[in-house]
């Protein structure tokens, strides 16, 4: 990222221009031991140009430069007078005095919807909408200084579902070499993409008054655009409650200068948000030099590989989810019990944990012919045992599931050692490769662990 532009994001977060100074949103704080950096291993992030103790606050962002439903619908409301904000959430937020003065297409349309149709949009579907048309409002956007450090659609290069979407070079060999569950995964977000985008475009070619085929070739929702956009959003919201949001999954929000702390699985900085805005403390000391990290959240190498594009060299929340192997192998009344009690699907290994309580409980139920009235199995759900008395076969059937997981990672394992040329197909199949890797370290270290 060019200096110029850290340099705008900063003057702008810092609210230092001259008629801005004494408004109520100039209350941010960005600690001066605190440098944006390129990292070898992680690409941008934010590195300490001094020592920091643990505790220390280092960064504030007041709601003003939030970017969330809350901020939306106020920045929103200045162009459009049918749209009265009475609730503090949003007079709180103080938007520039000139940017409701300037006009162009895209305002046209704020002018026209309802806060009812706001309100109808999650999250996800508010912010990309709007963060599409203010990016291309280009200097009128007074979120523009934001808008021009998020990272371009090539820093999501290694996301399957920008390969699926963006009909990459030879995507369809390489959607076939991923492992089931990343493709179920990027399939679920697919459906997430397509149903966010479909919503939006909807809503624009009804206020456009034309059909929502003829919104595809318009320069107001360019799908590449979009998809972008939409993947900024999902790889950098932070949760925040959102009062007005009907479920959780819409309770969060962008946090510009925030969002550039990359991730780690120990949580290495906490945040607060409270009346004064969304605050960044460290919960361990950083010497000059070090990168700062944040946890994202317990999340595997699948999960960050779909969702952010970037996968840990070590990640204590990889799992493996055998599944696919023992659903074949349950009988129906085996099925029956096992959905009765809540105990159905979802069969995993974890790396760090070994096997879930979930899949102990699936390997017993297969050892039940009559599942419903075995006392030793009620004994193992209840609490009561320890499920010793299905130990032996466990293992058994374990070591032959995961024999034939090795057995596949073993066939694509070498995906990762492809010849490097600098491509991006080759990076792609590297990673896949990766994948595989961490799927046969689950399963050899879960069977030298047997006993
Ligand atoms: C919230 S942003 C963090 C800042 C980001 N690096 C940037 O330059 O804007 C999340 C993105 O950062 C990258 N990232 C975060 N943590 C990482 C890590 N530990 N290793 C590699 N890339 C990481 C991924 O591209 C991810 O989608």
């Amino acid at each position: 990222m060019s200096d110029l532009k850290v340099e705008r994001l900063l003057k702008w977060i810092n609210n230092t221009g001259e008629e801005e100074i004494s408004n109520p949103s100039s209350h941010s704080f960005i600690s001066p031991k605190l440098t944006i950096e390129n990292f070898q291993s992680t690409g941008r992030g934010l590195g300490a140009s001094s020592p920091i103790n643990r505790n220390e606050n280092i960064i504030k962002i007041p709601h003003s430069f939030l970017l969330n439903t809350n901020s939306i619908i106020r920045h929103i409301a200045k162009h459009n007078d049918q749209i009265k904000l009475t609730e503090a959430h949003y007079l709180n937020i103080y938007v520039p005095y000139n940017s409701d003065k300037i006009q162009d297409k895209f305002t046209d349309i704020y002018t026209k919807l309802l806060l009812e149709e706001l309100l109808d949009l999650s999250s996800v579907q508010l912010m990309s909408l709007y963060i599409l048309f203010e990016f291309q409002r280009g200097k009128n956007s007074f979120w523009k200084p934001f808008i021009d450090v998020l990272p371009s659609v090539d820093d999501f290069i290694l996301s399957p579902l920008i390969w699926e979407v963006m009909k990459v070079a030879h995507h369809e060999e390489l959607l076939s070499l991923l492992p089931k569950s990343v493709k179920k995964h990027t399939s679920d977000m697919l459906k997430r993409f397509t149903s966010d985008f479909k919503v939006v475009k909807s809503l624009i070619a009804k206020k456009l008054e034309i059909s929502s085929d003829e919104i595809i070739e318009s320069e107001y929702l360019p799908k590449d655009k979009y998809l972008w956009v939409w993947m900024c959003i999902n790889s950098r919201c932070l949760y925040m409650n959102i009062p007005q949001s009907k479920n959780k999954d819409d309770n969060f929000t962008m946090a510009p200068y925030v969002d550039i702390l990359n991730h780690s699985c120990d949580d290495q900085c906490g945040i607060k948000i409270d009346v004064s805005g969304f605050l960044v403390y460290t919960t361990s000391r950083y010497e000059k030099g070090q990168q700062l990290f944040f946890s994202y959240g317990p999340h595997s190498n699948v999960f960050l590989l779909c969702e952010y594009g970037f996968t840990l060299p070590k990640n204590s929340w990889n799992y493996l989810d055998i599944t696919d192997y023992i659903s074949p192998l349950l009988k129906p009344s085996q099925v029956d019990f096992l959905k009765e009690h809540d105990y159905y699907g979802d069969y995993t290994i974890n790396a760090l944990s070994g096997i879930s309580f979930r899949t102990e409980v699936a390997f017993a139920v297969l050892q039940e012919n009559i599942p419903h009235e075995s006392r030793k199995l009620a004994a193992l759900i209840n609490g009561y045992s320890d499920g010793s008395g299905y130990k032996r076969n466990t293992n058994i059937l374990i070591s032959k599931i995961l024999e034939k997981v090795i057995f596949i990672c073993d066939k694509n394992t070498k995906l990762e050692f492809s010849n490097d040329d600098g491509s991006e197909y080759i990076a792609r199949k590297k990673t896949i490769g990766t994948l595989y890797r961490d799927m046969k370290n689950i399963a050899s270290t879960t069977i030298q662990n047997m006993d």
